[in-house]
């Protein structure tokens, strides 16, 4: 027989926030669409709980929050509120369309944030009693988290969290706001909260790591051996500055070292690869090569001894297998004789599901990309997946002709379908991209500003495909394209009309403009 105590805590919750502090990242802004489409894999691959957004933000944060809640199968979709009212309710306006929703709430405790605020010590306890309770009688699932924890005094850390609890909070949330912990002092605090609040027992503690010295995915796991279970984390560590704990990091250690970490988690490890790849790509932030578990290199092996201990077993130099992060075996190669029967496999495969009607467009473009590459790579696929665009677009390039090399200037030669109506122009510039960018600029005149421009190869060689990601942004609105194609300077034209195809639409997000700090001063 199960014993279901034991069962219940080894159970750790998983709580994605890619789509919340995930999206804080300077620059990592997602559609709407695209937001759907992420929560969408988040709740299919077993994420217990989506923090979907924080509504009161912007009108298109509080529709994502919405729109995802009402399509939530399986995880609970929260979003996230300050410690007043009005955020409260919007937060609460926009999950209650969802089978489980949760109002997240927080305020910063420490010293430093007490002073932002202007609350002294009482005024805040009075504060959290306040918008806790106010939480709670709205719904019954009420999370809240006194940000920096790590630097709040700790007989005040106890009396903010029993407040906050007696209240009617049902998870408590300890973040590290700016990655300033360590594994030890992690795990210590929260087993000093456990110890000395009283409650404690009655709710679930939650661990929310930010990756400022590298130690986020071991301060999270720390806190689990100490008695938190749930771990906040993001898709490939995306988040603020150096970004929150790793999704995959936290729980592929989890399995891997289930001897030293028995917990268990309810996530579905062969759709890591996946939505790595698409969280890369729609939020357009690379995934570094060497990073753990999703990054390019982490089953690749290049010298000799290792070659040769892996040919002989596999387990000298692999401590998971490719295919529980949903790696597959490479057993279909791909090429310009390939049919529609293998591309679907493949596409499956590597976690996309084809229609007919979107299998016959992606087959035409395999063909031709096939028809200039030897070999057509699985991150071919992807890439050429993620150049997918909707028929029915604004702007369309239709023929582009470039002129460059040493003798200036560079000279592009554009044809653009601009609503409907074809147009032609000749244009220069400081090299064939920037040629390219003002001719697309004079067939449709607009303020947008080009705030990145960023190339990647895909695969090796001289004839791989670039990935291009471009970001511009009008009126405090960001707008981002991404387009893949063998000739770099056609995938970045492509990429800047698809940026101003989603300006056209109306698909951007307001721009939280950075703050930038340098020690330079
Ligand atoms: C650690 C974290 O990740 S916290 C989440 C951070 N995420 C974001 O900030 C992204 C979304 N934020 C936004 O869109 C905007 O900041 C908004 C809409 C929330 C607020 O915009 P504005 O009203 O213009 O306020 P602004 O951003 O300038 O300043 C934040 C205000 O919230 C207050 N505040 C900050 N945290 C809290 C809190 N937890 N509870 C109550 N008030 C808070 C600040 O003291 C400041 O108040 P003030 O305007 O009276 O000085
Ligand atoms: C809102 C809180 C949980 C947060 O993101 C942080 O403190 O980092």
């Amino acid at each position: 027989m199960t014993d279901i105590t034991t069962a219940q805590q080894d159970r750790v919750q998983i709580f994605d926030t890619t789509l919340r502090d995930g999206e804080q990242s300077p620059g990592a802004t997602m559609s709407h669409d695209e937001k759907m489409e992420i929560a969408g894999l988040l709740d299919e691959m077993g994420v217990d709980i989506i923090e979907a957004g924080f509504p009161i933000a912007s009108e298109g944060d509080f529709a994502a929050v919405s729109d995802i809640a009402k399509n939530a199968k399986n995880s609970v979709i929260c979003g996230l509120a300050r410690a007043n009212f009005a955020d409260i309710d919007r937060a609460w306006e926009a999950v209650k369309h969802a089978p489980r929703g949760r109002i997240h709430t927080f305020i910063g405790t420490s010293p430093l944030h007490r002073d932002i605020t202007a609350l002294d010590q009482d005024g805040m306890v009075e504060k959290i009693a306040a918008t806790v309770s106010h939480a709670r009688n709205l719904c019954d699932d009420v999370q809240w988290s006194p940000m920096d924890a790590t630097r709040t005094e700790h007989d005040y850390l106890c009396r903010v969290v029993e407040t906050a609890i007696k209240c009617g909070a049902t998870t408590i949330n300890i973040p590290d706001t700016v990655g300033y912990t360590a594994p030890r002092e992690s795990a210590d605090l929260i087993r000093m909260l456990l110890e000395r609040v009283p409650g404690a027992e009655k709710i679930t503690f939650a661990t929310h790591c930010h990756n400022d010295l590298g130690m986020a995915t071991a301060n999270a796991l720390a806190a689990v051996e100490a008695g938190a279970r749930q771990i906040e984390c993001t898709i490939n560590g995306l988040g603020e500055r150096a970004g929150n704990t790793a999704l995959e990091e936290v729980v592929m250690a989890m399995r891997v070292r289930n001897d030293i970490m028995p917990y268990r988690t309810g996530i579905d490890t062969t759709k890591i690869m996946h939505l790595s790849r698409r969280v890369s790509q729609v939020s357009g932030f690379a995934v570094q090569y060497n990073k753990a578990v999703v990054g390019k290199n982490a089953f690749l092996h290049e010298s000799g001894i290792h070659q040769d201990g892996v040919l002989k077993n596999v387990q000298t130099f692999e401590i998971m297998r490719p295919e529980d992060i949903g790696l597959t075996a490479k057993n279909i190669a791909m090429g310009k004789h390939s049919g529609r029967a293998a591309l679907r496999a493949k596409m499956a495969e590597l976690g996309y599901d084809l229609g007919d009607n979107q299998l016959k467009d992606v087959f035409v473009r395999f063909k031709a990309l096939a028809d200039r590459k030897k070999e057509v790579y699985d991150d071919d696929l992807v890439a050429l997946m993620a150049d997918s665009s909707a028929g029915d677009e604004h702007l369309k390039v239709q023929k582009l002709r470039v002129v460059c090399g040493t003798e200036g200037p560079q000279e592009a030669e554009l044809t653009m379908a601009v609503g409907g109506e074809e147009k032609s122009i000749d244009a220069t510039g400081d090299g064939p991209v920037d040629a390219c960018f003002n001719a697309v600029k004079m067939l449709y005149p607009h303020s947008a500003k080009l705030d990145l421009y960023q190339v990647s190869a895909v695969t090796e060689g001289t004839d791989a495909q670039a990935t291009v990601s471009v970001r511009i942004s009008r009126d405090g609105t960001v707008y981002t394209g991404q387009s893949a194609d063998t000739d770099t300077v056609l995938a970045s034209v492509k990429a800047y009309v698809n940026a101003l195809n989603r300006m056209h639409a109306g698909q951007g997000r307001a721009n939280n403009s950075a703050l930038q700090t340098s020690a330079a001063g």
